[in-house]
């Protein structure tokens, strides 16, 4: 069963294994108890002015005098190379975000399934519980819309595997009032923008990281394919990617294309023979 989905980074006290009270939460009573189909849900809403005095929508928040108000959504963007630290930053995120007292959860694409399933884990082990998708659009059923309605920020992981990336967040930060910061590789091994920079243009911040070039240890913002295999999403880690800076991306590549020139010629010999 998916665990710990939505979260915060306060032990909250669980009553029943779908009520969880959370002591934290100084609004009145009646947001203090959640029923939800996660038994790891906690509440916690952070003190925010009501953008309009007394309008109820889709997808409201109540402030501390029971006013309906709609907050305002933002999309927050995390690009970078592998190994630059952009899940670290997203974890940090969502964890600052939960000691705030706001409803956080997290989801990242089911295709990446390396260190763990239901959790995005960092390079360095550092790991929380997420929502593995497939598509972002199956979230608001799998969470539950009454969860969903009280979610204010949700982190997305390997975003560039979302197709429906752009739809999600519009929705999600236009209209339901959502902060969404979304983390994944902005280039693939090619260089090639890797969906993640469709959401540009609706995003309030962007936040490109570097790695480290392992090559030289300089300032990387790329990832090298250390194998030959020429499908664009091919899930992997350090076996077969690196971190590079721009010489050695374009001395990586002008080494790999002399490999495999060498290889296709000693093939081609030893078939003539
Ligand atoms: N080649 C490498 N192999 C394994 N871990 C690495 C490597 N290069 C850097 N790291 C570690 O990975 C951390 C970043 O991990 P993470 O946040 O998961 O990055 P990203 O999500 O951008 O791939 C770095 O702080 C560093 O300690
Ligand atoms: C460059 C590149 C990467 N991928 C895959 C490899 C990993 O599974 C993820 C990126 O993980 P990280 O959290 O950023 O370390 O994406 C790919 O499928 N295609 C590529 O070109």
């Amino acid at each position: 069963m998916m665990k710990s989905l939505i979260f915060s980074t306060r032990s909250p006290s669980i009553l029943s294994p779908n009520l969880v009270f959370n002591p934290y939460n100084s609004l009145s009573s009646v947001y203090n108890f959640v029923s939800v189909k996660n038994p790891n849900f906690l509440r916690g809403l952070r003190s925010r002015r009501p953008s309009a005095s007394s309008f109820c929508c889709y997808s409201s928040s109540t402030d501390v005098k029971g006013r309906c108000y709609q907050p305002e959504g933002e999309v927050h963007v995390i690009v970078g190379p592998m190994f630059a630290g952009k899940t670290t930053t997203l974890l940090r995120r969502i964890k600052s975000e939960s000691s705030n007292g706001r409803n956080v959860a997290v989801i990242k694409s089911s295709k990446d399934t390396r260190y763990a399933l239901d959790s995005i884990v960092t390079h360095d082990g550092e790991k929380l519980p997420c929502w593995p998708l497939t598509a972002l659009s199956s979230f608001k059923e799998r969470i539950g819309l009454e969860a969903y309605h009280k979610l204010e920020v949700i982190g997305i992981d390997e975003a560039q595997f979302f197709e429906d990336l752009y739809d999600f967040c519009i929705k999600a930060a236009d209209h339901d009032g959502k902060t969404v910061i979304v983390a994944g590789l902005d280039g693939d091994y090619l260089r090639r923008s890797f969906g993640v920079l469709d959401i540009i243009p609706i995003a309030d911040s962007i936040t490109k990281l570097k790695a480290k070039c392992e090559l030289c240890g300089k300032p990387a913002s790329f990832t090298l394919r250390k194998t030959d295999e020429t499908e664009r999403e091919l899930v992997a880690g350090a076996d077969v990617y690196m971190p590079v800076c721009r010489h050695h991306y374009a001395s990586g590549q002008v080494v790999k294309e002399a490999a495999r020139t060498v290889l296709q010629t000693h093939t081609a010999q030893c078939g003539s023979l």
